[in-house]
């Protein structure tokens, strides 16, 4: 293939927007499109998608991208292969028969499983949260796709009923882009998944990378409603209709499994965190799961290629990061917008005493308490806008903090740099703080595009644009800018114990009779 004439896609569907971008073969975007995605919260704690506007949404970054570049001069059929990265963990139950989604998708962060939680954990003999951790990796929490889709086969009268007569179609987002993507019901969708993704239900036994009966059977799920596993990196189907139709889906990645791709930490013991809605670490951990002590997720980090060797990852997950500042924009008017809080928070030189625990659906790492709720802490008549603004941002460096804690604990690895991307990178100040109060270098690429790029390098090596993680090695490299820490170490030891006093004001937050909620 004449590499200069080669283009790849990637759909990069997040939790508040979908997103096409088109790289060429060095990793460069040459054309892209964003579309913000609704958001519906029908109760407290609740948090739903729309299936039908995360595909809408996709095909409308497809179509603008096409015009795009048709009127780059470049020939849509120059691009050879499209990737998809998604919002992992969120939940959509389909009719086989006619492709309609049964209930909204039950997003990642959704918490209305609390009291499904609950009774799983008491129904166990062991009566422990870590009760199915050996098999898939992951605590039991309101996080995963397996309590969910409990939820809705114990809620949702038609997701029962299209259970009982066989049309149930229960997928992650990827499984419902794909499905849809290449035909759906009329026959020729493909239903798919990939093992990152796979690696998130709470379903999948993480060493054999098959659906484990034990845990379908654990949940109530049938394996015959679940798609089929395969690796990140081969032809699932192809596009079916649109500007791009005929164009082989030949890569597939969970969303931070993604950036860890484009970020490439392909060699044991590389990490990256991405700040976007909320925020992950995943830290390559070799050939091997590795089961957390504390409290980490063993995930499938990717698989490239059918017979490749599976990579693993620990992960440490914040459930609120981007979200908060999201928060002080729609519900408190603090900032007008997301890119304000550099100058708000930069107002002042400190926190003035204001800690800010965002668990707006609980905590996730390394605390995994979902009775925990937001709290701000250390109020005084001297706390202004600037410093609740402020503590927005420290507080995901502080859950960043904790987790580097835990991460080191579990591998006995010190990072010795932080490869950062996500939108709120874009803040300087969150990143200066980020070294700051973690006491750790953050190494910010100029290119933010990571997961969006992973997703085009999985789909490219399907297809032989790169032969090997060798030549994916130099795609995407752009400039970096680092953050030096500059806080004495007993001054970040003080504010970090703060944090940690403030977490425990946000425990215990939900009453027993309210805990579904
Ligand atoms: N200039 C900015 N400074 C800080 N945060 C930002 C900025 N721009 C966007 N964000 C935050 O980044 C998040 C979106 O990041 P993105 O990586 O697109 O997330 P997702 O994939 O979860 O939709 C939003 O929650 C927003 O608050
Ligand atoms: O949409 P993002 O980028 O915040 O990612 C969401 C995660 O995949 C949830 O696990």
């Amino acid at each position: 293939m004449t590499k200069t004439t080669v283009y790849i896609g990637s759909v990069d569907q997040g939790t508040t927007s979908s997103r096409f971008l088109v790289f060429d073969h060095t990793g460069a975007v040459v054309a892209s499109h964003q579309a913000e995605l609704k958001q519906h919260y029908p109760q407290a704690g609740w948090h739903e998608h729309d299936p039908h506007d995360i595909l809408q949404t996709v095909k409308k970054c497809m179509n603008e991208v096409a015009a795009r570049l048709d009127s780059l001069g470049i020939q849509l059929a120059d691009l050879k292969a499209i990737g998809i990265t998604n919002q992992r963990e969120t939940t959509i139950c389909w009719d086989a028969e006619t492709g309609e989604p049964l209930y909204n998708a039950i997003v990642w962060c959704d918490a209305r499983t609390k009291a499904v939680v609950d009774h799983l954990t008491h129904e166990h003999p062991s009566q422990s949260r870590d009760c199915i951790k050996d098999i898939c990796g992951l605590p039991l929490t309101t996080y995963f796709s397996g309590v969910k889709l409990k939820w809705m086969l114990d809620n949702v009268p038609a997701v029962q009923q299209a259970a009982r007569q066989g049309r149930l179609r229960v997928g992650t987002v990827d499984s419902w882009l794909i499905y849809h993507l290449t035909g759906g019901h009329s026959g020729q969708g493909r239903f798919v998944t990939d093992v990152t993704n796979a690696s998130r239900t709470m379903l999948m036994d993480v060493r054999t990378l098959a659906w484990s009966e034990e845990l379908c059977r654990f949940f109530g799920v049938s394996i015959s409603a679940l798609p089929e596993i395969r690796s990140s990196s081969e032809v699932y189907g192809h596009v079916a209709s649109g500007p791009f139709a005929g164009i082989p889906l030949s890569g597939c990645l969970g969303d931070q499994q993604a950036a860890m791709v484009g970020q490439k930490c392909f060699t044991q013991g590389e990490a990256k965190n991405t700040y976007g809605t909320g925020c992950f670490m995943l830290f390559n951990t070799g050939t091997s799961p590795v089961i957390s002590k504390h409290g980490l997720l063993t995930t499938v980090g990717y698989q490239l290629g059918p017979n490749a060797t599976p990579v693993y990852a620990l992960e440490g997950s914040i459930a609120v990061a981007g979200a908060a500042l999201q928060w002080l924009r729609d519900n408190l008017g603090i900032i007008a917008s997301a890119s304000e809080i550099d100058r708000i928070a930069g107002a002042v030189p400190d926190n003035g005493g204001v800690y800010f625990v965002p668990a707006f659906s609980g905590l996730f790492a390394p605390y995994w308490r979902d009775d925990a709720r937001g709290c701000i802490v250390g109020l005084t008549h001297y706390a202004n806008k600037h410093h609740i603004a402020r503590a927005t941002l420290e507080a995901t460096c502080f859950q960043t903090h904790a987790i580097l804690d835990a991460m080191n604990q579990d591998s006995g690895v010190k990072l010795l740099k932080l490869k950062v991307d996500g939108g709120m990178t874009n803040s300087d100040l969150c990143m200066q703080l980020q070294a700051d109060l973690a006491g750790i270098p953050v190494e910010r690429p100029a290119m933010r595009e990571t997961t969006a790029l992973g997703a085009a390098m999985a789909a490219g090596l399907a297809i032989g644009i790169w032969k090997d993680l060798d030549e994916l090695s130099n795609v995407g490299t752009s400039g970096l800018q680092t953050f030096q820490a500059s806080l004495k170490k007993e001054e970040r030891e003080r504010r970090f114990a703060q944090w940690n006093r403030a977490v425990q004001r946000s425990l215990d937050w939900i009453e027993e009779e309210a805990k579904d909620l």
